[in-house]
């Protein structure tokens, strides 16, 4: 465990200033046709928008980004590859300079009911993330239920987990949810951090993800939340309009 108390704590959402949602942003830039000079542009935005991480792929690593926390995705986004394959991946990212690394889960396994295998896939990637790096567990809540998403939490706390994940923003099953996200905070809040994302596209859902126990958001509209925040609505409707994932 060495998520800081600003990880584990939500913010008062009826107090939220431009600053205080910037810095528990993970402005997250995943589409697989990236360029690295479009990585390089989008690293300058987050520096300006002042938000506290980056979230990239794997393969755009290393990148220089000071100020920045640099979060890299693994075993993304069908979370489908051999744990082996994701603990080589997560070890070459921190290699590369990742302060965080999100992984999903085994959906599959999750599904199965084999907890067993769910935690020691967690686990494999944990080994290859030492502290004081962040290990997250993406675990797709919208594809899971109730009871499915609390075996989720506990298997990713079991395994040494910093944080979990709602959504990857890739599955077609949709993104984070106030329901998941709340569920999520119950059952590890506190002890864990909680990350919504995926689908996050306006300051009221962003808010109402906080109200839930959200203490991180990973949004790739970062841009058009803020300025919806800054009190100016009418700014880059472009990244609003974005579709999710691809
Ligand atoms: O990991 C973060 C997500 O990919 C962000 O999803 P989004 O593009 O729907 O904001």
């Amino acid at each position: 465990m060495s998520a800081h108390a600003r990880d584990l704590t939500p913010l008062d959402p009826t107090a939220l200033t431009r600053s205080d949602v910037a810095a528990i942003v993970d402005h997250t830039l995943l589409a697989p046709q990236a360029t690295a000079a479009q990585v390089a542009a989008f690293v300058v935005e987050a520096q300006q928008l002042g938000v506290g991480a980056v979230c990239v792929s794997p393969s755009m690593l290393p990148i220089a980004a000071p100020g920045l926390r640099v979060v890299a995705v693994c075993g993304f986004p069908a979370g489908t590859h051999h744990s082996e394959i994701k603990r080589a991946e997560a070890a070459r990212s921190v290699a590369d300079g990742a302060d965080e690394v999100d992984m999903v889960i085994n959906l599959g396994a999750v599904l199965a009911g084999d907890w067993a295998a769910v935690e020691a896939d967690i686990a494999d990637v944990r080994s290859a993330v030492p502290a004081p790096h962040l290990l997250k567990v993406i675990i797709e809540s919208a594809v899971l239920d109730d009871a499915q998403i609390v075996g989720a939490c506990r298997a990713a706390e079991a395994a040494g987990a910093d944080f979990v994940k709602t959504s990857t923003g890739f599955h077609p099953a949709g993104g984070a949810s106030v329901e998941a996200v709340t569920l999520m905070a119950a059952t590890v809040g506190g002890r864990l951090g909680v990350k919504a994302s995926g689908a996050i596209r306006t300051a009221a859902a962003a808010r109402s993800m906080i109200a839930a126990g959200a203490t991180r958001l990973g949004l790739s509209g970062s841009s058009a939340i803020l300025a919806e925040l800054d009190g100016s609505a009418g700014g880059p409707a472009r990244e609003a309009a974005e579709p999710a994932g691809y």
